[in-house]
Parts: C-alpha cells; sequence; structure tokens
C-alpha cells in the first residue's frame, strides 16, 4: 500500500506555559533560542546543612510557547505543517499532555469567548478547507470523528442518539484488531463535511456531548481523553491512486498524580484508571526510547490500553507526531510541571518512520479501464468504417475530393492527404483517386486528339477556348465586384439616412421639450425610439464617410457637441426599461429577487438564532467546566471528594438548560443549512436569468452588424428589395406608418429595383420622370418633400422645414425616392464635400 520508504522523524515537543494569576509564580528561565526552560526549586531550609535537594532543573524542547504566547502562534509553530502534511498524505498527531487546569484544552479546541482564542481543531479545520479550495487538481474527501476515553472505555462524541439515550446506553466504542496487526473502530461514526461550517458544527456537537453526558458519573473533561480525527482522502484527476492519512487533534486526561493524595470512592476509580492509561502511555514511551536507543525491545506495550492502541501509529509509527506539554507558572504545582517536562524529554527520544500513504485505488482503476474498453470500443468501431451506417454522403464526397484535389495539387514531398480514419473514407478516397485517373487519362486523349485535329489547320484550339473562359470569367469577377460595390454603398446610404433622422429627431426633441434632451443620446434612443437602437451598432469606415458626408456641417456641429454631452449611460438605463417592460421573464426574474430577499433575512435571523443558541451553549459549558475543575481540585488539595449539593444541583440546571439549548440550536442549523441550499439555488437561477437578459439587452440595443449587412454578390434584386423593407421596418417599428398607396410601393419598387441594377440615371432625369413632376430642392443636402401633399406631409409634416429625410415602413414618397437616388449618386460618383 505505501508507495515510499518514507524518512525518519523525532516526535517534537513544544512547552506552552499558562500564566497565572493570583498564585506565586515559580522562579523559572526561558531562553527562546536554544528552546530550554530552567525551573528553580528553593531548597528547602528545614533539609538542614547536608541538603542535597536539587535546586535546578533544565528541560530541551523543540520550540517554547511562554506565558505571553497567542493561539495564532501556536497554530503556526506546531500544528500548520502537520496539518499541510496530512493533505499531502502524511499521518499526523497533535497532543497534548499536562496536569489538570494547565491549558490542554484551550490549546486543543480553544476558549469559547473570543474568536482569537480558537484552537488548535478549529484552525486546523479553517486551513484544511482553504487548502483543498487551492488544490483544484485533486479531490478531497473529508471524514470527521470525535471519540471520547472514559475509564478505558470508548464513547463516540458525535453518535446522533446522543439526542436521546443516556451514556450507558449508548453503543461503546471498541477496538477490532485484523490479520495485520490493524486496530479498527467500531461503533465510531465518520462525518463527511464538505465545507469548514459543517465541520465547526461537528466538532460543536461533538464538545457539547462531552460536556453534557457526563452527569451519571461526574466524568469531568478532566478525566477523560479525547480524540478528534480527520480522515483525509485524496485522489488526483486522471490517477489511479488515492491518498489516504489521518490527522489526530488529542486532548489528554490531567496528567496529575492523584493517588499520592489519598482520595477514595469514585475519583480514586477515576485517577486509576487516567493513571493507568497515562502509566501505560508512558510505558510505550520509554519501550520506544529504548528501541531507539538500541535496546532489544520487540514487543511495545500498545495493546494495554485504549488510548495507546488507538494512537500507536502516532507513537513510533507512521506519523508525524508533535507533543504539546502544558504546563503553568504557579509555584504550587511545580512538582506536577517539572514532572510533565521530564516526560517530554521522553517523547522526544522516539523517532517515528513517517510514509506516504498512497494506494492504488481499485474503484479508479476500474473506472479507468471501463473508460478504456469503451474508448477502444468506439475507436475499432470507427476502423471498421462505421459499419451500421451507409457510404459517404455526397457532401461527404465533395470534401473528400477537394481534399485529394490539394493533395494532387500540393508538389511539396511532405504533402499529406488527411481523408479521415475509417475504413470506408479510406475505400472512397481510392475509389475517388481512380476515378480522377481515370478522367484525367481520357481527358488527355480527347484534348491530344483534338490537337492533332486542329495541328493540321495549323492553329491551336485548345488554348484559345481556354483564354476565352477565362476572360469571361475576368468579367463575371469584375462585373460581380462592381455589383458588390454598389450594394455596399446603397447600404452606405440607407445608413446615413438613418443617422440623420436619428439626429433630426433629437435636435427636434431637442428644441421643444428641453427638460428631456439631457437624456437622450447618441447610440442610445429614447423609449420612443426604439428602432434606432438598430443602428447603434458599429458601421463600417465608408459609411461613416458617407455619413459625413452627408451631415450638414454647421448647422450639426452644435448638435453634435450637445449629443456629445448627453450622459449615455443613463440613456442605457433609459433603454433598459424600455426593454424590460416588454421583457418575457421579467416578472419572473422580479419574483425570484423577492424570494432571495425573503430568505435572505429569515437565513440572517436563523443565523443570529443559532449564534445565540451557540454563545448561550458555550457560556454554561465553560460554567460547568468551571464547577468540575473547582470540584477536581478542591477534590486533591483537600485529598476527599467533598460533595457540594449546591454545586451539583447548579451543574445538573446547567445541562438540562444546555439539553433544551441544544435542541434549539440543532433545529435551527438544520433549517439555515437547508436555507443555504435553497438560496445557492436560486442564486445560480438568477445569475443565469442575469446573463440571459443582458445578453438579450445587448442583442437588442446593439444588434449585430451582420444583420445589416447581409447581402451579397449573390443576392437577387427580391431578396434585396425585401432586405431594406426589413431594415426600414426594423428602423420604425417605433415609428408612425406611413400609409402606403399601390402607387407609392410601385415607385419603391422602382426606385429599389433600380438601385439594385445599375441604373446610372441623373438625379434630374429622375425629378424629370417622377410621377408629380415635383421639383427637388437640395438646401444643403437636405432633401425635401417636394409638396405639402406629399403622402408623407400628414405624419411628418416637419419635412417642410429642412428637416432631413425619415425612412419609414416603406419607401413611399417622392421625396424619398429622390434623396435616396440623389445620396445614391453622389456616393457612386465620389461627389463628397
Ligand atoms: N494560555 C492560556 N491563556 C489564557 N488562559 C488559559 C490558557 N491556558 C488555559 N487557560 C485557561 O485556564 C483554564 C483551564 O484551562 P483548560 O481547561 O484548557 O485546562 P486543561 O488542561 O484542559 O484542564 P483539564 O485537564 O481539566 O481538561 C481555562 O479557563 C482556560 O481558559
Amino acid at each position: 500500500m505505501v508507495a515510499s520508504e518514507g524518512f525518519q522523524s523525532r516526535i517534537e515537543i513544544h512547552l506552552r506555559m499558562r500564566p497565572v494569576n493570583g498564585v506565586a509564580v515559580a522562579d523559572y528561565g526561558l531562553d527562546h533560542e536554544e528552546g530550554t526552560v530552567e525551573w528553580v526549586i528553593p531548597r528547602q531550609a528545614a533539609a538542614g546543612m547536608h541538603n542535597h535537594q536539587r535546586e535546578k532543573y533544565s528541560f530541551s524542547f523543540t520550540g517554547i510557547l511562554g506565558t505571553e504566547s497567542k493561539q495564532d502562534e501556536v497554530f503556526d509553530s506546531v500544528a500548520k505543517k502537520v496539518v499541510m502534511g496530512a493533505l499531502d498524505g502524511y499521518n499526523g498527531t497533535i497532543f497534548a499532555y499536562g496536569q489538570t487546569g494547565s491549558g490542554k484544552t484551550y490549546t486543543i479546541t480553544g476558549g469559547t469567548e473570543r474568536y482569537v482564542d480558537r484552537g488548535l481543531i478549529p484552525r486546523a479545520l479553517s486551513l484544511t478547507f482553504s487548502e483543498v479550495a487551492k488544490r483544484s487538481e485533486y479531490t478531497y474527501q473529508l471524514h470527521f470523528s470525535y471519540m471520547e476515553i472514559y475509564n478505558e472505555t470508548g464513547y463516540d462524541l458525535l453518535n446522533p442518539d446522543h439526542e436521546t439515550k443516556s451514556l450507558e446506553d449508548l453503543p461503546k466504542v471498541t477496538m477490532l484488531e485484523d490479520e495485520d496487526n490493524c486496530f479498527h473502530l467500531k461503533n465510531l461514526s465518520q462525518h463527511l463535511a464538505t465545507n469548514e461550517e459543517e465541520a465547526l458544527n461537528l466538532l460543536f456537537v461533538g464538545d457539547t456531548n462531552r460536556m453534557i453526558s457526563a452527569t451519571p458519573m461526574n466524568l469531568a473533561s478532566s478525566r477523560s481523553h479525547c480524540i478528534f480525527t480527520v480522515t483525509v482522502e485524496a485522489r488526483k484527476a486522471g490517477e489511479d491512486t488515492v491518498r489516504k492519512s489521518k490527522l489526530h487533534l488529542v486532548d489528554l486526561a490531567g496528567s496529575e498524580r492523584v493517588w499520592k493524595k489519598g482520595i477514595d470512592g469514585q475519583i480514586l476509580k477515576e485517577a486509576k484508571y487516567i493513571n493507568l492509561s497515562l502509566h501505560y502511555l508512558e510505558q510505550v514511551i520509554i519501550a520506544l526510547q529504548e528501541r531507539s536507543q538500541g535496546k532489544p525491545r520487540h514487543h511495545i506495550p500498545y495493546r494495554n490500553s485504549m488510548m495507546t492502541s488507538v494512537l500507536r501509529d502516532s507513537l513510533g509509527g507512521n506519523c508525524l507526531t508533535v507533543m504539546i506539554a502544558t504546563v503553568t507558572v504557579a509555584q504550587e504545582q511545580l512538582e506536577e510541571t517539572i514532572s510533565t517536562c521530564r516526560f517530554a524529554q521522553r517523547v522526544a527520544l522516539v523517532s517515528n518512520q513517517v510514509m506516504l500513504n498512497e494506494e492504488v485505488d481499485p474503484s479508479m482503476v476500474i473506472k479507468r479501464l471501463k473508460q478504456e474498453i469503451k474508448d477502444l470500443k468506439e475507436e475499432l468501431h470507427l476502423l471498421r468504417g462505421g459499419e451500421e451506417r451507409g457510404p459517404l454522403t455526397a457532401a461527404e464526397m465533395s470534401i473528400l475530393k477537394s481534399q485529394i484535389s490539394c493533395y494532387i495539387a500540393d508538389k511539396s514531398d511532405d504533402a499529406t492527404l488527411n481523408c479521415g480514419g475509417t475504413m470506408l473514407q479510406i475505400r472512397a478516397a481510392f475509389q475517388l483517386f481512380k476515378q480522377m485517373f481515370l478522367e484525367t487519362s481520357g481527358r488527355k486523349n480527347s484534348v491530344v486528339d483534338q490537337q492533332q485535329t486542329d495541328v493540321s489547320t495549323g492553329i491551336l484550339v485548345t488554348k484559345n477556348t481556354e483564354s476565352k473562359s477565362t476572360s469571361t470569367l475576368q468579367e463575371t469577377i469584375s462585373n460581380l465586384n462592381h455589383q458588390l460595390q454598389q450594394r455596399d454603398n446603397e447600404i452606405n446610404i440607407l445608413v446615413s439616412f438613418i443617422r440623420k433622422r436619428e439626429k433630426a429627431t433629437l435636435k427636434k426633441t431637442m428644441s421643444t421639450q428641453a427638460p428631456e434632451i439631457s437624456d437622450i443620446g447618441d447610440q442610445c434612443a429614447s423609449s420612443e425610439d426604439k428602432g434606432t437602437y438598430y443602428c447603434a451598432g458599429p458601421v463600417s469606415k465608408d459609411v461613416e464617410m458617407g455619413i459625413s458626408r452627408l451631415d450638414d456641417g454647421d448647422r450639426d456641429q452644435n448638435l453634435e457637441q450637445s449629443l456629445s454631452a448627453l450622459n449615455c449611460q443613463g440613456e442605457r438605463l433609459k433603454a433598459f426599461e424600455v426593454f424590460k417592460a416588454s421583457y418575457p421573464s421579467w416578472d419572473a426574474i422580479e419574483e425570484n429577487k423577492k424570494i432571495l430577499k425573503e430568505k435572505y433575512s429569515k437565513a440572517k435571523s436563523l443565523g443570529e438564532k443559532v449564534n445565540k443558541a451557540r454563545e448561550r451553549i458555550n457560556l454554561m459549558k465553560s460554567q460547568i467546566e468551571k464547577i468540575r475543575v473547582e470540584k477536581a481540585l478542591q477534590s486533591l488539595t483537600q485529598g476527599v471528594q467533598t460533595l457540594d449539593c449546591e454545586d451539583d444541583s447548579a451543574e445538573e440546571n446547567l445541562i438540562c438548560t444546555i439539553e433544551k439549548e441544544k435542541r434549539v440550536y440543532k433545529d435551527n442549523f438544520n433549517d439555515l443549512r437547508d436555507l443555504k441550499k435553497e438560496i445557492e439555488h436560486l442564486h445560480i437561477i438568477l445569475q443565469q436569468n442575469r446573463i440571459r437578459l443582458q445578453n438579450d439587452f445587448e442583442k437588442w440595443l446593439n444588434p449585430s452588424p451582420r444583420q445589416v449587412f447581409q447581402p451579397s454578390q449573390s443576392t437577387s434584386d427580391v431578396q434585396f428589395r425585401s432586405w431594406i423593407n426589413g431594415l426600414m421596418q426594423n428602423q420604425s417599428s417605433q415609428l408612425p406608418q406611413l400609409p402606403s398607396t399601390p402607387d407609392s410601393v410601385s415607385r419603391t419598387s422602382k426606385v429599389l429595383s433600380m438601385a439594385a441594377t445599375k441604373d446610372s440615371r441623373t438625379t434630374e432625369q429622375l425629378i424629370s420622370t417622377s410621377s408629380k413632376g415635383q421639383e427637388i430642392q437640395d438646401k444643403g443636402r437636405t432633401h425635401r418633400a417636394p409638396t405639402p401633399q406629399s403622402t408623407r406631409s400628414s405624419t411628418c409634416g416637419v419635412l417642410e422645414e429642412e428637416t432631413p429625410i425619415q425612412l419609414t415602413g416603406d419607401v413611399d414618397t417622392d421625396a424619398d425616392i429622390l434623396a435616396f437616388y440623389q445620396a445614391r449618386a453622389d456616393i457612386l460618383s465620389g461627389n463628397s464635400r
């Protein structure tokens, strides 16, 4: 299973010193550089002159975290590398060892009151999830378990039955050993958490259960060992291997030597168990220490206690292990402090063989092999030429033919033919080769025949025929080019008309409705003029030139300035208002937004409830802890267990209240979790809607220029005409439609067909052939309607006052026709101002 040989690593030991208040502080000296601490025990005068009592006790540590050290410092120097190692596939263990009240729980789990007091577990969870998020090439699965060992019995702190059953009725966690001497824990639940919040919730639930399920036996946290385990599984994309590692964070029971104090009853029993398991821990450490010193120690007594069995790998096995020795600087605790330091020195001699836990994942291999089989089947199927399908289609044959022609035409040596890999394609390619060869050889023969015939007359007919066809082709090309140029120019004229009409509308609005003008943009039209959006997209340089030629420079200069001063952004908003009014999904979006808002406020209130319940529980937990620590210390110092009924009932009351609060917390947490899922879902929907809405709006605002410049050389006149009409309908969808008389329709057709063909008549000629024979006045390139009776005057009387021609639903007035034709003629003749 293990892929690497690994490396030797000594167990690191760190000293963490807890500050004390209101008690005498021991005499000690620290050397942070060297990592040494020296405790001074003053000689007792009572011992007389010949007092050989040692005075100074010096110890070395990997690192020293003095009384001022903060939680983040502890995490960075002690735990960070172990957590990172676990994510890389190395087992890791961090355990806190020390007397009661020396700060083990504070170090491992942390204080509950302030965020900065978070201990190693919450910080490890935070780092784990942020790292996992960064390593996108891996898929991580993180499972969590939380076990308590009390009086040599294991309890699952995350068993959901904690809600309904008492501690005695819960299934005990037991150890099972397999044939490879590996231990497995039965009845210990594993919980998958996909984010930090879920993992923190598990920690909180476990801590609370630890606290409130203690009643019957007066179980205190200081008398049980707790192991929080993160099981990490990492799979790299495209690889068959999986890395499996475990990270244990262990809060050991208080290490004080209670039996010395002459206690009895339950406390004595507990003390025995604690001391027994810590004694076994010490035995394991001694055996490992001896082994590391080269002494023959084949047997390491792991099995003697549950705790050493669970931590087997952490002690002398495959694990990066760190011990935090917690001590207080209180003078009265000095003996225990020195005892803790001594134990740490032995631990420091234990050496572990750390290995990368990488194994081949059968499920990944099966998945890969299945994929390979699928790929091979597909390949085989392709190679067989997709037998289920019929022969190549005409289109496929023509592609193949052109590929072969290119191949033949390419005279270079490295020319290749990629006709596809199927037998069907290869066969078809050969067939085509044959056909082409036969055709060519047949043609050659006929050419030779022809040449032979003509040689008799002395004229090479083939050459003449070829040159003839070439010149015809060239002529066609130049005709088509010319036609294309014309169409382009006509398009330019149309666009410039539209632009001019836009500006005229704006100008008119400016003069009549001054307050609203500032809202009208050059590119974005008002809601009443949505049709002009059509032309807001980019136009070609030629078109721009056409427009500038048609502009009435002097008069438009002020207009241009006004237009450029207009707030385009505001116009977009205005345009958006128009757009959304007719947008079919707008109501649904609004509805979703409303729902999301409601859900947010509900989530906020649930979050507050959860936090408040958590705070209340934490407060009560620290009150209980205080009562218990006081009781434990009292029993240690007084030697007997003083049963203070008041304390007991206070503790029971607190536990009852915690039970209630826990239910509130849990219900609200679950509701919040469900709500968060709903919110995320709604978010996704809204995001999709937003993107779609934006795209639709942009399309509506700036239609693709391709749509505008659709006609090509091959466009027939009929198509061209209907395209122009379509364009104009789009432009004027918001404008009043002009009446379309049969006469005007016929004129429109006439002009359009003239425009589409190469009609080279001049404006004057057109004027003279105009149905009404009216005059066209050309005032600064602004074409006016010839008579007030014009069909357009009824709706657009403005034409009487030097207003540029407006293109409407149909080209239906003489003025339109004449103006259109004039502009077209100008552009075609390059007549610019
Ligand atoms: N470094 C520290 N800074 C400030 N307060 C601390 C520190 N270490 C511990 N404490 C406080 O001391 C008290 C006892 O600490 P804690 O419960 O962590 O001790 P413990 O060793 O876990 O005891 P037990 O063996 O009973 O579980 C707590 O109120 C805790 O907040």
